[in-house]
């Protein structure tokens, strides 16, 4: 638990070790000041007022102190809280955001917003509301098993017992019920990621409703999570209830041995002292079962906190790509491959087996392959999503690896499929590329992209907002903007994935008319989708199973009669279509035309090639 509480606090962890020693402290002064009651009430038992004033000072002295102590500790506790609300965050943050793409699994992106919404406020009342008591309710009876000794070796050692024995039940019922607390926000995770979808898909749910109820997964999750809110209900009160009954049975067995002491000497064979001593000791064993009650009472919530802690601890163990400490510097615009191989996670099918290839400087590459060929993984290990499980990918002559994160993002735009739009304007979008761009070039950058025709048609024109996730835009407009942002920012090295199946005829026209006029200007790595766009790739690479089994230029490819050519014969036998090998300007110049002629896209064709799938594509395949 403090482990956790230390790594979310890191640099603020002095406060943390601040708070623990005033809250030790505290539980010391509390116990010191409870015994003193003991000579106090014993001197004025036996008459002798005079004497125990001293005592009763001391008493209202260290009273005074434990009400300021106490305001001491509560006040740092809550600043250690505001640390971790503040800076764990955002360290929660930082650590995530260098952990691969990979990790971004829908259960653990669940995880995260559960942790930072609900999470991480349980865990930051944890000092000021929770800690103090506790602590103070495990080193104040200590102090006090230290008196009863004093005054009755036989109670002393009774409370000493007594103390790991509830601790062995406090954890045995903690544990009974931890379980119940893993499976509730687990299945709370579930069902808070299937509201979501259920928000996001209901164009999907509403199509397929009358078929029988396409919102069953969200029923089936909130259902999960009442059965298990009901056991950690259940189990929680169980656990409390055990833990006060492990207390008061203690309690009574205290009881007991002082009530035969008293007994013993009622018989008379004790002197005064000692009976006076017996009644100061019951005074003492009900101080001494307090502060343990009060622990019982927050076992509970100390269980639910720790669950909310391992969830950290979980994020926390998501290891980040390492970073080499001697970066070098990319030489050139060039992409290359060597040998790469590359799954998913070490038991998952291998996605890439070998691949390799060059791309020179300034070339525009063309990524073809049936659905689930690797196209796709390929360009995130470009991007250095993953690092590969074998061989290595170099930018600029230089291995990802060697160079420093900012060195190969400075390298790299990237317009990919699931470009995600901010709330906020289309400006402030395509800012996102180039935070310090003047409003010439982020206009030229919607120029280039074709947002200026978007924004003609919007009352707002660049000051538009484009909604969560820019859901007031349509797809082709997305795109577009995505497209703004990754030029804006002027690398280069551009990846695309051309989305091209949600978009309209026009939409494409505008990507491919991009694509043409950045030919040549910067590297380009295209998974084309368009023959158009093929067509104008200085070099094509087929993917077939995770291999390259071709790479050569359109006109090369179409001469050596391999799975580029067969798919390009199926089309044409399709749809008459011809891709001429006309000189570049007149491809580019052709290619809007082309796309809002035919719009056949070329994955259509390539899953008309031998099928591929990842189960297909494991080791004995590579
Ligand atoms: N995040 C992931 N985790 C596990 N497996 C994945 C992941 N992403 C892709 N795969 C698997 O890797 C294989 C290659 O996928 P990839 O997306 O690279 O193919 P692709 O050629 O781009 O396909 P498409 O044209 O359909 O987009 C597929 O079998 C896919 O199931």
């Amino acid at each position: 638990m403090l482990k956790t509480f230390m790594q979310l606090l890191d640099k603020d962890v002095a406060i943390l070790r601040r708070y623990l020693w005033l809250a030790v402290s505290y539980g010391l002064l509390c116990g010191l000041t409870i015994t003193t009651l003991a000579p106090a009430l014993g001197l004025l038992l036996a008459g002798d007022a005079a004497g125990a004033m001293p005592w009763l000072a001391a008493l209202l002295t260290g009273t005074a102190i434990c009400w300021a102590w106490r305001r001491q500790v509560e006040r740092v506790g809550i600043r250690v809280g505001v640390a971790v609300l503040q800076g764990g965050r955002h360290r929660l943050g930082e650590h995530v955001a260098r952990l691969p793409v990979g990790w971004f699994t829908a259960q653990n992106t669940a995880r995260l917003g559960h942790i930072v919404t609900q999470g991480m406020m349980s865990v930051a009342q944890l000092p000021a509301h929770v800690f103090t008591p506790v602590i103070c309710g495990v080193v104040t009876p200590l102090v006090m098993v230290a008196a009863l000794f004093a005054l009755h070796w036989p109670l002393g050692l009774i409370a000493l017992a007594a103390l790991p024995l509830l601790a062995g039940v406090f954890l045995l019922t903690g544990r009974i019920a931890r379980r119940a607390d893993e499976t509730y926000h687990a299945h709370f995770a579930d069902a808070s990621q299937r509201m979501v979808e259920f928000a996001q898909a209901q164009s999907v749910l509403r199509a397929f409703n009358g078929e029988g109820g396409g919102t069953r997964f969200l029923e089936q999750a909130v259902e999960r999570q009442r059965q298990s809110a009901a056991r950690l209900i259940w189990q929680s009160a169980l656990a409390a209830v055990c833990n006060v009954w492990a207390v008061q049975a203690v309690f009574a067995a205290l009881l007991i041995a002082a009530t035969l002491w008293m007994n013993q000497n009622l018989g008379g064979t004790l002197a005064g002292a000692e009976m006076i001593g017996a009644i100061v000791a019951l005074l003492l064993v009900g101080r001494f079962i307090d502060p343990l009650l009060e622990v019982a009472g927050y076992a509970e919530v100390l269980r639910g906190a720790r669950g909310q802690l391992e969830a950290i601890e979980e994020i926390y163990a998501g290891q980040a790509l390492p970073e080499t400490a001697a970066p070098q510097a990319p030489r050139d615009a060039s992409v290359e491959l060597r040998d790469v191989h590359f799954r998913y996670a070490p038991d998952a099918p291998q996605v890439l087996c070998g691949a390799s290839l060059h791309i020179a400087p300034g070339s525009m590459t063309a990524l073809i392959g049936a659905s689930g060929s690797g196209k796709t993984t390929l360009v995130r290990l470009i991007a250095r999503f993953f690092d590969v499980s074998q061989g290595s990918v170099l930018v600029g002559g230089v291995d990802v690896r060697q160079m420093s994160h900012a060195q190969l993002a400075g390298q790299l735009s990237q317009i990919f499929q699931d470009n995600y739009l901010f709330a906020g304007s289309i400006a402030d979008n395509i800012r996102v590329g180039k935070p310090d761009a003047s409003d010439d070039e982020i206009m030229a950058a919607a120029r280039q992209a074709g947002v200026a025709e978007i924004i003609e048609r919007l009352p707002q024109g660049m000051a538009t907002l484009v909604g969560e996730g820019g859901a007031r835009l349509s797809g082709g407009e997305r795109q577009r903007i995505a497209i703004a942002r990754a030029l804006v920012k002027d690398a280069p090295i551009l990846l695309v994935d051309e989305a091209t199946a949600a978009l309209d005829a026009e939409n494409q026209a505008a990507i491919a008319d991009t694509l043409a006029r950045l030919r040549g200007q910067r590297t380009l790595i295209v998974i084309a989708h368009q023959l158009s766009t093929v067509a104008m790739a200085d070099q094509i690479v087929v993917l077939d199973e995770g291999r390259v089994v071709e790479q050569g230029t359109p006109a090369q490819l179409r001469a050596s009669q391999g799975l580029y050519a067969q798919f390009l014969a199926q089309r044409q036998a399709a749809k008459g279509w011809r891709i001429a090998a006309a000189p570049v300007t007149a491809v580019a110049a052709s290619a809007a035309k082309t796309a809002m002629a035919a719009a056949t896209p070329v994955a259509m064709a390539a899953t008309e090639a031998p099928a591929t799938t990842a189960a297909a594509t494991d080791e004995a395949n590579c």
